[in-house]
């Protein structure tokens, strides 16, 4: 039996990249059962290819995954769903000739169809369109869609990848006032990062396939200097 509780996601000394490209150089992490971390740089620095590499569509050439105690890292993408990681890209990936309903079948898994009002509790707005297709769907809606499927399937841990990218503001509370009600392990990348920095209780900073700081995100919001050094910009007060 695995002595980690479910949903501890550990992060060990991970190289990874496209092919013989190396774009992760060694990246650690661990974000305890139901914690949340934001994973945050500048572009280009890797966040993408490190939660792209923990469900497995990269090539690893080093590191351990372990959720829960149970090493993913030899394991097909499916088989890391069903260990309990689930993911949200950045690409929204929906089906749109499908209806908002039958979207979220595909994330059922095998549950009971009436699982669907968990999605439809958490996100009222698609109980309100659940037969319109995906493609008439708003950006907001789309992502509320996205992030649904994915927790329909029940996992420990969810990794979601700028969530919030194109969305209006009003949309993004929405979005994370949802998202700040789940009780499970969250890895958060989001370019929105005061956003990001209000919701995480811990930060990793990326730069160029490396972590250069890790720390409290309260502590780092404070931190002007800190974030202008490894993003780039000073929050606006
Ligand atoms: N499919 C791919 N094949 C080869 N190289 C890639 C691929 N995807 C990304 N890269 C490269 O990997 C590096 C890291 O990209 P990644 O998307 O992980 O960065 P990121 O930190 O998520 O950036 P952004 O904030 O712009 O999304 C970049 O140099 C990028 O060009």
């Amino acid at each position: 039996m695995p002595a980690e509780p479910a949903g501890a996601l550990e992060v060990s000394d991970l190289h990874a990249g496209y092919g013989r490209t190396q774009i992760l150089d060694g990246v650690s992490f661990t974000i305890p059962a139901g914690g949340r971390l934001a994973l945050l740089g500048r572009n280009g620095v890797g966040k993408t290819t490190t939660l792209a590499t923990l469900v497995g569509q990269t090539t690893r050439h080093g590191g351990s995954i372990r959720l829960g105690g149970v090493e993913l890292g030899g394991l097909s993408s499916s088989a890391r769903a069903a260990a309990g990681l689930g993911y949200v890209p950045q690409t929204r990936d929906i089906f749109k000739s499908l209806t908002v309903e039958e979207n979220l079948g595909a994330g059922l898994k095998g549950r009971p169809r009436r699982a669907l009002e968990e999605a439809y509790e958490l996100f009222p707005r698609l109980g309100e369109r659940r037969r319109n297709g995906g493609g008439e769907l708003s950006g907001g809606e789309q992502q509320m869609l996205s992030v649904a499927r994915a927790l329909l399937g029940r996992p420990t841990a969810l990794l979601l990848d700028e969530p919030l990218e194109g969305l209006a503001p009003v949309v993004c509370d929405t979005l994370m006032a949802a998202l700040s009600r789940l009780e499970m392990t969250v890895l958060l990348v989001e370019q929105q990062v005061d956003r990001a920095l209000d919701f995480a209780d811990r930060v990793v900073f990326l730069d160029r396939g490396r972590v250069v700081h890790s720390g409290p995100a309260g502590t780092a919001k404070a931190d002007a200097a800190l974030l202008e050094r490894h993003l780039g910009v000073a929050l606006a007060k």
